[in-house]
C-alpha cells in the first residue's frame, strides 16, 4: 500500500540513547543460526543468562583514514553502542506441570521494596503499536516489505494478535533474529493448549456450547485470515513465513498467550504497545503473583519484580497475574487454561433465593469491595476460623451469589436457611445438567497419559467449572453452620 510506508516508520529512533545503538544490527555474534539444523521441538531447560558482557559494535577510525583537519571524537564514543543481553538474578527456569516456569534459585527475605529478578531489554522484544501508524520497536520490518502490508491491512481495533502474529512469522524468518534461536524454546504445535488449534471433537469436550462457538469463530478468523494473504500468489519472501495454516494459528496462539500490554515510553514517544518478551513470557500465571512487570523507562527495560514483602523459598514459582476480572472462559479463550479457583468466575442464578451479604462475607472472613474481595487472614487467626477453605472460589461465590442487605436489619434464621436450600439446589440442578460427573473427568484425565494438551485443557475446563460449583453448594452448607444468629 503506497501510503503505509510512511506509516511504520517512527520519527523516533533510537540514538538517543547512548547505550543502544542500531537495533536491527542484532543479535550479537555469540549466536550463529542454521535452520536445517534447527530442532523441532522445543529445546529443554533453559539455563538463565546472567550478566553476559556488552561488546562494542563499532571501532573507531584509524589515525590515517581521517584526511580532515578537525578535532576526531574521543575513542570512547566509538564504543558506546552495544547490544546488550536479558539478566536474571536468583532464578532458574524449569519444565513443571504447566510448562516451563520461573523458579526461586534461592530463598526471598521478604523486603519494603520491591526487587528486580529479571531485565529484559527492547531490542531483543517484539513490539507493536497497539494504534495507528504502527510502529515495530524495534524496527525489524525494512521499508516495502509485503509483510508489512498484511499488518496494515488488519482491523486495528480487534487484530492485534493477528498483527504479531505475522511479526513473530517474520522475525523467525530474519537472518540473525534473536528469535530464530528463541523460538526452539516456544511450545511447538504439539505443546500448546490454546484452543485455536483444537479439533472440533476436542471442542465438544468442553461441555459449554458457547465457548465451543467462539472458539470455532476464532480458529475460522485466523484461517480466513491466513488465506487472504496466504494464496499462491504471494511472493516467496511472504509464502515461506506460514506455509500451511496451522504454522500460521500456531503463531496466533503463541501471541494472544504471550503478548504483555504495556505503556513504553521511549524518548518523548509514550505509546501502549503489545509486546512479545523473551524470558518475561516464561512465568506462568497465579491469581496470587508473587512478581509484576515494570516497564524502566530511562534503559528500555521489561524488569519483573517481586513484590515489596513477598517472602518465597527456594523452589516456589514465581508467577505474575495475567488478567484481571475475568471468568475461565476467557482465560480459556486467551491462554488455554483455567483454575477451580478463579476468584472472578460467575455462576448465574435465577431464582429469587438471597443470602444476607454482611453475614456470608463476615463467615469467611472476607474484606474489601467487590472488585477487590480479598480474605483477611489476621480476621481468620482473631476469630479462630481461619482454615484452609477459603479460597479464590469462596471470593467468586461472594460475588456470584444473590444477596441482600438491608441497613441494620438482622437476618433471620429460618429465611438464610431457606435460601441457602434453594441456593444449593439450583446448583445441584446445574451439575446435573453436565453429561458427566466430576470424578469421572478426574478419572478421565488421570488415565489419559497420551492425550493432546487441547483435550487436556477441554476437559481440565469443564472439571473446572464443576468444582467450582460445588465449592459454592460446601460455602454455603459451611455459611449455614457458622452464622450467628
Ligand atoms: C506466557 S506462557 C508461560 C510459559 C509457558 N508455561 C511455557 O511453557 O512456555 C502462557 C502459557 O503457560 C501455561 N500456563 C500459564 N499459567 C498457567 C496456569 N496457572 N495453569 C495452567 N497453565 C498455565 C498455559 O499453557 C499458557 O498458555
Amino acid at each position: 500500500m503506497a501510503n503505509s510506508i510512511s506509516f511504520h516508520h517512527p520519527t523516533h529512533r533510537f540514538i538517543s540513547c547512548p547505550q543502544v545503538k542500531d537495533f536491527r544490527s542484532f543479535p550479537s555474534p555469540r549466536f550463529t543460526y542454521n535452520s536445517s539444523t534447527s530442532p523441532k521441538t522445543r529445546l529443554r531447560p533453559i539455563k538463565a543468562a546472567t550478566g553476559l558482557p556488552a561488546f562494542p559494535l563499532l571501532q573507531p577510525p584509524k589515525a590515517d583514514e581521517s584526511p580532515s583537519e578537525l578535532e576526531p571524537a574521543d575513542p570512547d564514543f566509538y564504543k558506546i553502542g552495544y547490544v546488550r543481553s536479558m539478566r536474571a538474578y536468583g532464578i532458574e527456569f524449569k519444565e513443571g506441570p504447566d510448562g516451563f516456569g520461573v523458579y526461586a534459585s534461592k530463598d526471598v527475605e521478604p523486603l519494603r521494596r520491591a526487587r528486580v529478578i529479571m531485565e529484559i531489554p527492547l531490542e531483543i522484544m517484539l513490539t507493536i503499536s497497539q494504534k495507528l501508524p504502527w510502529m515495530f520497536f524495534p524496527d525489524i520490518i525494512p521499508v516495502g516489505h509485503p509483510i508489512f502490508d498484511i499488518i496494515n491491512s488488519t482491523d486495528p481495533e480487534t487484530d492485534w494478535d493477528l498483527r504479531l502474529a505475522c511479526l513473530l512469522l517474520y522475525a523467525f524468518d530474519r537472518e540473525d533474529n534473536f528469535w530464530q534461536l528463541y523460538g526452539d524454546f516456544l511450545p511447538s504445535i504439539d505443546e500448546c493448549t490454546s484452543l485455536l488449534l483444537a479439533s472440533e471433537e476436542e471442542l465438544s469436550e468442553l461441555q459449554d456450547q458457547n465457548l465451543a462457538s467462539t472458539i470455532r469463530d476464532q480458529q475460522r478468523r485466523a484461517l480466513e485470515f491466513w488465506e487472504r494473504n496466504w494464496h499462491s500468489g504471494v511472493p516467496l519472501k511472504i509464502k515461506r513465513l506460514a506455509r500451511d495454516p496451522k504454522r500460521f494459528i500456531w503463531a496466533v496462539s503463541i501471541a494472544q498467550s504471550r503478548c504483555i500490554n504495556m505503556e513504553t515510553r521511549i524518548g518523548a514517544l509514550v505509546q501502549n504497545a503489545n509486546m512479545l518478551i523473551p524470558y518475561a513470557d516464561m512465568l506462568n500465571h497465579s491469581f496470587e503473583p508473587n512478581c509484576f512487570f515494570h516497564w524502566r523507562f530511562k534503559d528500555r527495560m521489561l524488569e519483573v519484580m517481586i513484590n515489596a514483602g513477598q517472602q518465597i523459598k527456594k523452589g516456589q514459582e514465581m508467577t505474575v497475574n495475567y488478567m484481571n476480572g475475568q471468568q475461565n472462559n476467557m482465560f480459556l479463550q486467551r491462554y488455554g487454561f483455567s483454575s477451580p479457583v478463579n476468584p472472578w468466575d460467575m455462576i448465574k442464578f435465577s431464582g429469587n433465593a438471597c443470602i444476607h451479604l454482611d453475614s456470608f462475607l463476615s463467615v469467611f472472613n472476607i474484606a474489601g469491595l467487590p472488585e477487590n474481595y480479598y480474605y483477611n487472614a489476621i480476621a481468620g487467626r482473631l476469630s479462630k476460623k481461619e482454615d484452609t477453605f477459603v479460597d479464590g472460589a469462596v471470593i467468586a461465590a461472594a460475588r456470584s451469589l444473590p444477596s441482600w442487605s438491608d441497613g441494620d436489619i438482622p437476618p433471620s434464621p429460618s429465611r438464610e436457611r431457606k435460601a441457602v436450600k434453594e441456593l444449593q439446589e439450583e446448583c445441584q440442578r446445574m451439575l446435573a445438567a453436565f453429561p458427566t460427573t466430576s470424578e469421572k473427568d478426574q478419572k478421565l484425565l488421570d488415565s489419559m497419559s497420551q492425550a493432546t494438551r487441547t483435550l487436556e485443557a477441554s476437559i481440565k475446563y469443564r472439571l473446572h467449572r464443576k468444582l467450582f460449583i460445588k465449592k459454592v453448594i460446601k460455602a454455603l452448607d459451611v455459611y449455614q453452620e457458622r452464622i450467628l444468629f
